[in-house]
């Protein structure tokens, strides 16, 4: 075994449903309403997590979240039982109970910012859950978040697992979606860029019709939890005019992989300045600019091309995992095609079909969280939770026994959903070795 990245996709929880949450994620207000199916959903997860540990890259699972999130409507004043705060808060306030009933922590690239050993002044794997502190429905899911990353990487010799930033917009933090890893091989110590929407001290360039998520400030106080190497560190802003056309996310147009990164001509701010330093930084930095004339950003949000997955092969070739929509886009494809042949790493496209979890702004890249491990950390995690031919049919045969083909807003205020729920968390933490992780097992 040696230093590898392994991906840990987030399962889609029971309740996937589109609720039109997320100003500034496009996807997620055009779809609101829309008649969603969780347990496609699910399935077309757990296919790409299968197809990916066939094809030869660990691969692990993040189950999902206890929804809807009874205690959250305790804090905010409902009473009674269980089942009758779910009826009063679907009676008066709908759009509350889809909120808390959000499936959102299957994004799992916004459930942690993750610093590999080889970058760490202690030597250690460190995680900092993200706060999500810009949608109400997000922000709820960072104590689950640290019990389950807590349940999976366990062992504290090895690894270190950070509670979220403090909950305001100063420290706004979206995790993974917003740093790249830039270097040699993956066990080498490698360049770290965090990837800021604004500077909550300075009055500097924002967007003007969506939120920034991320700030510096929140950043900098990441890579100190973190324990980032100083020299390794390097900062960036992304492109506020982007931002107002719905990247709501550095990695809705920017992937990077070891030397590689595949980004668009649009994505950060001093675009130039940034490659001369990771130039400087990075052995052999491999820049794949994609320029406005041949994929326009309106054409990257529609089809996510650069919401991809950037994955190493043995001989040191890549494959980039992208959902079906930059297949389907004939510009977008044809650009593809001719990367595929021109002089770059890339060799492989493998595409999926994503189209439940595209349809609220979550494409292949969004589903997964990269965590750079070595031998010693990759035997130190739970073993319950990797995917193998077993696991990925004990996990179909629970979809199949426990989730919904189809849900609305409407079906929320079912009290048996949430008894269902429960129920099949309960088995699924069985499943995954993973302990009392819900608030309902505490
Ligand atoms: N990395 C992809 C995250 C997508 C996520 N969408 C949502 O939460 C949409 C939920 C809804 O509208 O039902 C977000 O915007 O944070």
């Amino acid at each position: 075994m040696k230093t590898r990245e392994v991906n840990f996709d987030g399962l889609v929880g029971l309740t996937h449903h589109y609720a039109g949450l997320s100003f500034g994620n496009e996807a997620s207000t055009r779809h609101q309403f829309r008649v969603s199916n969780p347990k496609l959903a699910a399935k077309q997860g757990l296919l790409k997590m299968k197809a990916l540990a066939d094809a030869g890259f660990a691969q692990g699972v993040i189950p999902p979240q206890e929804r809807p999130n009874i205690p959250l409507l305790r804090q905010l004043g409902f009473s009674g039982t269980d089942a009758q705060i779910v009826e009063r808060v679907a009676k008066q306030e709908p759009q509350l109970l889809s909120a808390v009933s959000s499936a959102s922590s299957m994004w799992v690239a916004n459930a942690a910012t993750v610093c590999p050993s080889a970058d760490s002044l202690d030597g250690k794997v460190h995680f900092t859950v993200a706060n999500l502190n810009n949608k109400f429905h997000r922000a709820s899911e960072a104590p689950t978040t640290e019990n389950l990353l807590r349940a999976i990487f366990r062992n504290r010799d090895c690894f270190s697992v950070h509670s979220a930033l403090p909950q305001v917009a100063m420290f706004g933090d979206e995790g993974a979606a917003n740093h790249n890893r830039l270097g040699g091989a993956y066990g080498d110590p490698s360049v770290q860029l965090f990837v800021y929407g604004r500077e909550e001290a300075k009055a500097g360039l924002v967007p003007a019709r969506y939120p920034a998520r991320q700030t510096l400030e929140a950043s900098q106080a990441v890579a100190r939890l973190n324990q980032v190497k100083p020299e390794l560190l390097v900062y960036a802003q992304q492109n506020p005019t982007v931002i107002d056309q719905g990247v709501f996310h550095n990695d809705v147009i920017a992937v990077s992989n070891r030397q590689v990164l595949f980004a668009h001509e649009q994505a950060f701010l001093h675009q130039q300045a940034l490659y001369a330093q990771l130039r400087d930084k990075v052995p052999g930095f491999t820049p794949i600019e994609v320029p406005a004339d041949k994929v326009s950003v309106a054409d990257a949000v529609g089809t996510y091309l650069f919401n991809s997955q950037l994955l190493s092969r043995d001989d040191g070739s890549m494959t980039l995992v992208l959902p079906e929509e930059s297949r389907q886009h004939e510009g977008v494809w044809r650009y593809l095609n001719e990367m595929l042949g021109a002089d770059n790493p890339v060799s492989e496209l493998k595409v999926f079909d994503l189209r439940e979890s595209m349809a609220n702004g979550g494409g292949p890249a969004c589903l997964r969280l990269r965590v750079v491990l070595n031998e010693t950390e990759q035997k130190a995690l739970n073993p319950a939770v990797m995917m193998n031919d077993t696991l990925f049919i004990t996990l179909n045969n629970w979809v199949d026994r426990w989730y919904r083909d189809q849900l609305t807003q409407a079906d929320l205020a079912d009290p048996q959903l949430l008894r269902e729920g429960r129920e099949a968390l309960d088995e699924l933490t069985r499943i995954l070795d993973l302990g009392s992780v819900y608030p309902f097992q505490q």
